[in-house]
């Protein structure tokens, strides 16, 4: 890795706002120097996208995959798709957009497995066009993952003054206490110290777990998952050197992070994590899995439909992704990859 990373970045959803939030975040050259942006996606959509700032104009567009990217220092758009910008649906996903926004995918993950990229950076895409397509995954997280052949994976959404991590992430709210197992929790908490130490720099990261239910059981009057499966993980995580603290009330937990007390929550559920990092980080949060044997951030929202192709769509989220993304691939150099153990 030369002293600016190569990230690949993919334009996301065609019909969302992915495309006009990419041209935003390279129309900035807080951005375009600390990096060089190989975007993976569809240059005929991302001109219709390129409205005010002919940044596209800029970027060598190229089809060779095996171009070396490190080899030019203001970008890349690799065309990946042909879709017609007139007649594609804008906010509305079609089997075309969504092979179109998978390949992009796809393609990113080969790029930063064989290297030529150092890390990947995704616009949003939506969970409908990935079902449109064909696919059977959820999301960027478990299709990322499955390609790269990892199982000890976990998704983090991290801003500055917050960062949680999901122990379940898709599924049915009814299903999440039958999925939770020490074992598992266990592996979050470990994988998250792990990350916070190589990805973030933070040396002896200080982690907090939420409890599931209301006061964290208030002594099995609520509930037992905090005693019969989060403690153990917790004891276990001790052992092994983990700094932690016992299974906390859900409802004080994030306060107490957001006073800087925890470097991250672990939490039980998606939206137990996600409703008070939104509410904090929503402009300027990022998604990032944690885990990979690549390094690969995110917008922290999603397509925006109802806001796509008007011109409305806030760069901010992409822009911190790619920061992110950066910012790890140099701490990754620094601190090694202890990742996927
Ligand atoms: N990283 C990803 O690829 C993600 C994808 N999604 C997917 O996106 C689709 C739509 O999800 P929603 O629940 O509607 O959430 P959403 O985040 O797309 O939209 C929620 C609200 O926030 C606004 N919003 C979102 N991003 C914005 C931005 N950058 N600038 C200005 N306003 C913005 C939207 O206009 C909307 O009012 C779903 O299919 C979901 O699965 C959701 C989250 C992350
Ligand atoms: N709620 C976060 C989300 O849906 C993002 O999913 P992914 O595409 O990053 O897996």
């Amino acid at each position: 890795m030369t002293d600016r990373p190569v990230l690949g970045i993919t334009m996301g959803d065609p019909s969302g706002i992915g495309p006009e939030i990419v041209v935003k975040s390279l129309a900035d050259p807080e951005i375009t120097n600390i990096c060089t942006p190989v975007v993976l996606g569809d240059l005929e959509i991302l001109k219709k996208a390129d409205i005010d700032s002919q940044v596209l104009s800029e970027l060598v567009a190229t089809d060779d995959l095996n171009c070396d990217f490190s080899n030019f220092s203001k970008g890349f758009v690799l065309r990946l798709s042909n879709l017609n910008p007139d007649v594609t649906k804008l906010g509305h996903p079609t089997p075309e957009t969504g092979n179109a926004m998978e390949t992009y995918i796809n393609t990113g993950v080969d790029l930063a497995l064989s290297g030529a990229i150092d890390a990947l950076v995704t616009a949003p895409i939506t969970k409908t066009g990935l079902k449109l397509a064909g696919s059977s995954f959820h999301g960027h997280t478990e299709l990322i993952a499955h390609k790269t052949g990892t199982a000890n994976f976990a998704m983090m959404m991290a801003g500055p003054r917050l960062k949680v991590v999901l122990t379940t992430i898709h599924i049915p709210l009814s299903q999440v206490p039958e999925q939770l197992s020490s074992r598992e929790i266990a592996r979050i908490i470990n994988l998250t110290r792990d990350t916070l130490i190589t990805r973030f720099g933070i040396v002896r990261p200080r982690l907090a777990v939420a409890g599931l239910n209301p006061h964290a059981g208030e002594q099995g009057m609520f509930g037992n998952e905090e005693t019969d499966i989060i403690l153990p993980a917790v004891i276990k995580a001790r052992e092994q050197g983990v700094h932690i603290t016992d299974p906390l009330p859900p409802d004080t937990v994030f306060f107490n992070a957001l006073e800087g007390r925890f470097d991250a929550v672990i939490c039980m559920y998606h939206d137990q994590g996600l409703i008070p990092f939104k509410l904090v980080h929503f402009r300027d949060g990022v998604n990032t899995t944690i885990g990979l044997p690549i390094i690969r951030t995110s917008v922290d929202h999603g397509t925006a439909y109802d806001i796509a192709w008007t011109g409305k769509a806030d760069p901010t989220s992409m822009k911190e992704a790619i920061k992110m993304a950066a910012a790890q691939a140099v701490n990754q150099k620094k601190y090694g990859n202890r990742n996927g153990r």
